[in-house]
């Protein structure tokens, strides 16, 4: 290992990356609503939607003010909380690993530092022109503090689930996160995620020791997993959320919920897939009032253009990650799904 710059700290950063007291106030409101549907006193559902990796602020800004549009529109039903991910976990280590390593894709070194600056200004711009305010993926618990101040959701991925210091991390924040089942598929490692990040901790963080008050409002995502012959396994089927509701009553957690991702295991990456395991998610919440109770909401993979593309090929707003469905059919997908809810809500 060779050091290579020093990182600035957190007061310094987020000092002169900030949002104003306004801005500050209208997050408090969304966490408010937020947490009233994760609690159950709401029956709108969280829609968390955006790109696979947020990998240019301009496509990134441009799809987020599209969304906003469209927040009104179906702001009865939903709300819609941007999926701005800046960090991207692997599977075999190699690979674009977000904007936080690489604000420019195509550069051929990461640059952790200028990586974290890029994050804070992509999340304080989108506050700042579209009034939203995003989701991130907790990766790296050492770098939350450095941008959970502009968030209002983190989700922890399915290799990162398990890990002792991402559980501690998620207890001391003041946004729910998602805590994704693991990429084999084990309920139980989900739920024991959900259990420690509700109780308080003591952790080292930033150089300190500190004491954390616990996340009630952690709670689960199915994301589908993958067999032990490598095929994917979609775990949003009706069967799966009624075993996951009998799991959730034998536990003492509180604000019982979970989100289901339509893409990943879910869909095999299949992206147009999407719609369909979104409506026979919403068709399960019809059927059965426990369902419907437990389930808060969907993550669906989208962004201006439909598909993936290699990075290089600059296709301005096309995932260079997972593919995504584009803004045409993500508007069509988000305004029947708020025709369909409303005949049982
Ligand atoms: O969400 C995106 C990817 O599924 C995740 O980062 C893993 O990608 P990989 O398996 O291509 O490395
Ligand atoms: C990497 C992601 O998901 P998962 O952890 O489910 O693979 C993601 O949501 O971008």
């Amino acid at each position: 290992m060779r050091l290579i710059q020093r990182i600035p700290q957190v007061e310094e950063l987020c000092g002169k990356y900030s949002i104003s007291k306004e801005e500050q106030k209208k997050r408090e409101n969304l966490l408010f609503e937020i947490r009233k549907i994760l609690a159950g006193k709401s029956e709108k559902k969280i829609i968390i939607i955006g790109p696979c990796s947020a990998d240019r602020e301009d496509a990134v800004v441009e799809y987020v003010y599209l969304l906003a549009e469209l927040q009104n529109r179906v702001k009865d039903r939903f709300l819609l909380i941007p999926r701005v991910y800046t960090g991207k976990p692997r599977t075999r280590g190699d690979g674009y690993k977000g904007m936080l390593h690489r604000p420019k894709p195509s550069s051929r070194h990461d640059d952790l530092v200028s990586g974290i600056i890029a994050v804070r200004e992509l999340h304080q711009h989108i506050i700042k022109e579209t009034g939203m305010y995003a989701a991130d993926e907790l990766l790296y618990p050492g770098l939350c503090s450095y941008v959970s101040d502009l968030l209002i959701y983190m989700a922890v991925g399915a290799r990162s689930v398990e890990d002792q210091e991402h559980r501690l991390a998620a207890s001391s924040l003041d946004i729910p996160v998602g805590m994704k089942n693991p990429s084999s598929g084990d309920i139980s490692v989900m739920l024991n995620a959900v259990s420690a990040a509700q109780q308080g901790h003591r952790i080292l963080v930033n150089g300190w020791e500190a004491q954390t008050d616990g996340n009630k409002y952690a709670h689960a995502i199915l994301r589908g997993y993958v067999n032990t012959a490598g095929e994917s396994v979609p775990n949003y089927y009706y069967e799966n959320l009624i075993k996951l509701h009998d799991h959730y009553c034998r536990q003492n957690l509180r604000n019982p919920s979970v989100i289901i991702d339509c893409n990943h295991s879910n869909s095999n990456k299949h992206y147009m897939e999407q719609c369909r395991i979104a409506e026979d998610v919403f068709d399960s919440c019809r059927r059965n009032k426990s369902i419907n109770q437990l389930v808060k909401g969907l993550m669906i993979e989208s962004y201006l253009e439909d598909g993936a593309q290699l990075i290089g090929e600059d296709v301005y707003g096309k995932s260079i990650t997972d593919p995504c469905l584009g803004w045409k059919r993500t508007e069509s997908l988000i305004v029947g799904l708020q025709d369909k809810i409303a005949g049982y809500m």
